[in-house]
């Protein structure tokens, strides 16, 4: 079986096809710079020995022109993997909000589409781009089934008292106003992995998920007990471009004082903070480099971010009545050892105790870069949304 996975953001689409039962990632790639002229797309095919690229800079006006792009390289006379998309019999979706109404993934029919439609209002920069990455996807692929992955399910299992806001009760029984939590996905995969590596008959894990968006979850035995994102993927941690927790009373300032629209709101909270906000640069790599050059608005920034990791570290630890383990991922979390070693300093009295000599070593697959006999291990776990996603989609049709 051919199990497509599909991860449309506003402005690009990250994908992967897998052969399936034997999860071998057959290709995968990013288009970006959807909805401009110099469009790129970034194709690596791992049939081969070694892995080949292809990268292509056009004009995409649309999710469709990008998507039927990615088609045609998937049937490419000479470096296709599939002689006809037909034999695509699976697409699997990464779609962000699932309200309540999704703990688990589903098959996507009409009804789907309406609820994710529903909940635009509260991921406007996912949901609008997931729901038109379905949409292409069944126009390209209309034998396949597509199937919805949702990065809220994994948090359905959060008690009451940390998933409700203390705000008058009929806004969560009527109107659904509760903590979501969002990356369920990725979350739920690293600590599957972490809990396959520790090998012990309990596991206290505090899973880091630090890429464009970043979020921490509190997990005992796979089931997560909080989490740091909320209503919507804009709470908890300093991200690229989102502020992470925010006193609601500086938006009650901006709009009753200053002047601020709701629009204007959502574009300052959703895109013009975080790193990009603090420094005028979203992406980690640009902000060290920065530091480098002696830039004081980049240190604090970066300060900032790791402060805030670590006070969610103390208060996840607190939730979990102890720890096992801490484990970083995507993007930041994987890559950025400063952060990392920032992060865990002076956590010494939880046990956390990093190795800096491992935690600048670069290596794929699971790494441990705590001391040999600290108390806590921390790791470095490499996420994989889209193999989660294929299993997941793999599991339903299983059913
Ligand atoms: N080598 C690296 N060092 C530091 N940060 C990195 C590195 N590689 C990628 N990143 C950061 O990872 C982030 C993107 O992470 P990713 O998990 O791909 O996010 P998303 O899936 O939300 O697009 C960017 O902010 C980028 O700066
Ligand atoms: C939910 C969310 O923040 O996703 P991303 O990190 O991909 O933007
Ligand atoms: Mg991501």
């Amino acid at each position: 079986m051919n199990i497509f996975v599909v991860n449309s953001g506003s402005s690009s689409i990250k994908y992967q096809l897998f052969r399936w039962p034997n999860q071998q990632p057959v290709c995968s790639g990013l288009v970006e710079r959807i909805g401009y002229s110099n469009a790129t797309i970034t194709h690596k095919v791992f049939t081969t020995g070694t892995p080949q690229e292809i990268q292509r800079t056009l004009a995409l006006p649309d999710h469709e022109a990008g998507l039927r792009e990615v088609v045609a390289l998937l049937t490419d006379a000479e470096q296709g993997v599939l002689q006809d998309p037909a034999e695509v019999q699976v697409v699997g979706h990464r779609v962000v909000h699932g309200g309540e109404s999704f703990a688990a993934t589903t098959e996507v029919n009409d009804e789907v589409k309406a609820e994710i439609r529903r909940l635009f209002a509260l991921a406007p920069l996912h949901n609008p781009a997931n729901l038109l990455g379905i949409e292409v996807a069944e126009r390209i692929f209309p034998q396949a089934r597509q199937i919805a992955v949702f990065d809220t399910a994994f948090h359905q299992t959060l008690p009451e008292k940390a998933f409700r806001y203390a705000l008058p009760e009929k806004l969560y029984t009527e109107e659904r106003i509760r903590v979501y939590g969002f990356h369920g996905t990725s979350h739920q995969y690293v600590a599957a992995q972490a809990t396959a590596y520790l090998d012990q008959p309990e596991t206290r894990l505090i899973t880091l998920h630090l890429g464009n968006g970043c979020s921490a979850a509190a997990v005992h035995n796979g089931r997560c007990l909080d989490t740091s994102m909320g209503f919507g993927p804009l709470s908890g941690l300093v991200m690229g471009t989102r502020t992470g927790d925010l006193d609601p009373s500086v938006v009650l300032h901006l709009m009753g004082q200053l002047g601020y629209s709701a629009e204007q709101i959502s574009a300052l909270v959703n895109k013009e903070s975080g790193m990009l906000g603090l420094t005028g640069l979203s992406d980690m790599r640009d902000i060290t480099k920065a530091i480098e050059q002696g830039n004081a608005s980049a240190a604090l920034a970066y300060d900032l971010y790791a402060y805030r990791i670590r006070k969610y570290i103390g208060a996840y630890a607190a939730v979990l009545g102890g720890l096992d383990a801490v484990v970083f991922t995507a993007g930041v979390g994987e890559n950025d050892a400063l952060v990392r070693s920032k992060a865990c300093e002076g956590l010494g009295f939880l046990g956390i105790e990093l190795n800096e000599e491992e935690n600048k070593q670069r290596r794929p697959g699971i790494r441990e870069i705590s001391q040999p006999n600290a108390r806590v291990k921390v790791l470095v776990v490499p996420t994989n949304e889209e193999l989660e996603i294929a299993s997941q989609c793999a599991t339903l049709l299983a059913r």
